[in-house]
């Protein structure tokens, strides 16, 4: 049994009852980013990356746009040491791009790190210390003063060996384990380390208030945020920096709350990759912005090849349902959104639409590199008409009558229940080639010639059930009429074309005519056929005999 007893609340909502953020329904830009995947998100791994590995990474991140990059610890190990000096010695770090070190208040770790540090073009320097009520009991055993002295003196020691160090360098502070210490104490501590940094508008510094463990609904997180906004002393010498773990599932919303509680800075992972549940997805908050007409100023045009490097180096795997980049996010095998899909998809063309609105799919897969074909209608035996009918338009060029989408369906969707499997777009096409198509046997209209006198007057050649052939005449309306009736008196068959329709096929460079009939029998049942051919005359005989042999 499990036992709630055991739990309590342990997070703290600040001393202040209005918040300006509820009444905000959007965020207006995005704010800066900075990766944090080569460290937190390193620092999780099963096995951590090698020094290839996060030099592929971090030129993926460039790649990407980000402007700050979490790099690692480096005196946490001698691949996290050696891959800082690889980039700072092989001029690996482009001059827009400000790399970023976490260390621990520690005196030789703060000294190691900017030994590692040294020669790089720009740096942040990242110090931390927990500050959380369950740090400070268990794990420091220190009071309140004495943690905000760890604090304090790391402070001191990171701004004098700046003035040491030749370079041109900033600095961030994270109270760690904020969400679990009082707001007023972390104030305190925070405002203690802005006393010794002294930032300055042209030189701010970056306070970091993580999510270390989610405690709290996101809204808490966020009037933690603007508590801590109002009340921080150097506001406009302070960049207000997020940085959400995910334990509760809600390290999304917590950063969107947040932002605007007056963050200015997210630091999150690729993927939601990181420590335990992970960091922030930050593809999730970006692409979240863009669907709103916010540019993200993050570039995730090519998400397939994101993925694959993602995958590749970090030997995790992206979740098919991972917003924005999972296998299956734009996927419907369901009837229902299928036909929205393929009808809101129809809208958009007829209209030449440019603005985004089609039921079902967030965003267009295309601006990321995803596909219509393939990614969007996937056929198994939730499908529907209208879905099937769509693919097959669309990635076979076959514009079925509405009734005979219908027979289609279906019949493509029992094949997909028996076998118990999705079918691909060339399976579904078969089904149709297989069922409908040109289907000449046993009987078939191998020869047809036509004059034109009270209507149309038609002789043709049959190939009967049993192989042998037969000539035989009629009149009819038209030729395709004409044709049916002189096949009718030649096997004594009783049916009437009820459908027809016809439509140009782009084959490469021949241009086929699609024809497509549907049979009344005089049992009242309707058979299906479709033929092609370069004319249009042959192509409604091989239609009808298709329907006739489908009896
Ligand atoms: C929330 C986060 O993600 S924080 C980042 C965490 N990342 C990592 O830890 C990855 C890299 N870390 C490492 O490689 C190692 O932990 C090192 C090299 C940094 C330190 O290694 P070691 O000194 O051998 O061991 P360890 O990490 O267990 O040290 C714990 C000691 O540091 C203290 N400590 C931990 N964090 C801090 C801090 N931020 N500031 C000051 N002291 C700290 C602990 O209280 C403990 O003190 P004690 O020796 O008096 O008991
Ligand atoms: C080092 C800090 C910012 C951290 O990773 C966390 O608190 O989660
Ligand atoms: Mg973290």
């Amino acid at each position: 049994m499990m036992d709630v007893t055991k739990y309590q609340i342990g997070y703290y909502n600040p001393p202040k009852t209005e918040y300006r953020w509820v009444h905000k329904d959007h965020i207006e830009k995005a704010p800066s980013w900075c990766s944090v995947d080569l460290r937190d998100g390193n620092q999780s791994l099963i096995v951590p990356m090698s020094l290839e590995e996060k030099l592929e990474f971090f030129q993926l991140l460039v790649k990407i746009g980000f402007k700050e990059i979490e790099v690692g610890f480096p005196a946490a190990s001698e691949t996290e040491y050696e891959f800082l000096r690889t980039l700072i010695e092989q001029n690996m770090i482009p001059e827009d791009v400000t790399v970023q070190v976490l260390t621990q208040c520690r005196d030789h770790i703060i000294r190691k790190t900017f030994e590692a540090v040294q020669g790089a073009p720009s740096a942040v320097i990242h110090f931390y210390n927990s500050t959380s009520v369950a740090q400070r009991e268990q794990v420091f055993k220190k009071s309140k003063e004495e943690i905000k002295k760890i604090a304090t003196d790391g402070a001191t020691l990171v701004k004098q060996l700046a003035a040491e160090y030749p370079g041109n360098f900033r600095f961030e502070y994270s109270p760690e384990s904020f969400t679990g210490t009082e707001p007023e104490y972390a104030l305190e501590v925070c405002n203690a380390v802005l006393d010794i940094m002294q930032p300055t508008p042209e030189k701010p510094m970056i306070i970091n208030l993580p999510v270390t463990v989610a405690m709290s609904m996101s809204h808490i997180y966020a009037n933690q945020i603007e508590y801590m906004s109002d009340n921080l002393k150097y506001r406009d010498s302070v960049v207000l920096s997020l940085h959400p773990h995910n334990d509760r599932g809600c390290g999304v919303a917590d950063t969107e709350l947040a932002l605007l509680a007056g963050a200015d800075r997210v630091e999150g992972t690729l993927f939601g990759n990181g420590e335990r549940t992970g960091n922030v997805d930050l593809i999730t908050l970006a692409m979240n912005l863009y669907t709103h007409g916010v540019d993200p100023k993050l570039d995730f045009s090519d998400m397939p090849a994101i993925v694959e490097l993602y995958e590749r180096v970090t030997r995790m795997h992206v979740y098919e349902r991972t917003p924005y980049a999972g296998a299956l996010v734009f996927a419907a095998f369901s009837g229902s959104h299928q036909d929205a899909i393929a009808k809101g998809m129809n809208w958009r063309k007829e209209k030449g639409l440019h603005q985004w609105n089609v039921p079902y799919i967030p965003i267009d897969p295309t601006d990321i590199g995803r596909t219509y074909d393939g990614d969007v209608i996937r056929i198994n035996s939730q499908s529907g008409k209208g879905g099937i009918g769509f693919l097959l338009q669309q990635k076979f060029g076959y514009d079925l009558p509405p009734k005979m989408r219908e027979h289609f369906g279906y019949t493509v969707k029992s094949i997909s229940d028996h076998a118990h499997k999705e079918l691909s777009p060339d399976e579904v096409a078969q089904v149709f080639y297989d069922t409908y198509l040109n289907k000449c046997a046993p009987v078939d209209i191998p020869d047809a010639h036509f004059i034109q006198k009270n209507g149309i007057f038609a002789a043709i050649t049959v190939t009967m059930p049993d192989g042998s052939t037969k000539e035989s005449s009629a009149q009819g309306n038209g030729r395709l009429d004409a044709v049916c009736n002189a096949l009718k008196a030649a096997t004594g068959q009783d049916f009437t074309i009820e459908t027809y329709s016809e439509h140009s096929l782009q084959h490469g460079s021949t241009s086929e005519v699609a024809a497509y009939v549907g049979l009344r029998w005089g049992d009242g049942t309707v058979t299906w056929g479709a033929g092609t051919d370069t004319d249009i005359i042959r192509a409604g005989i091989k239609a009808m005999v298709s329907a006739a042999n489908n009896k």
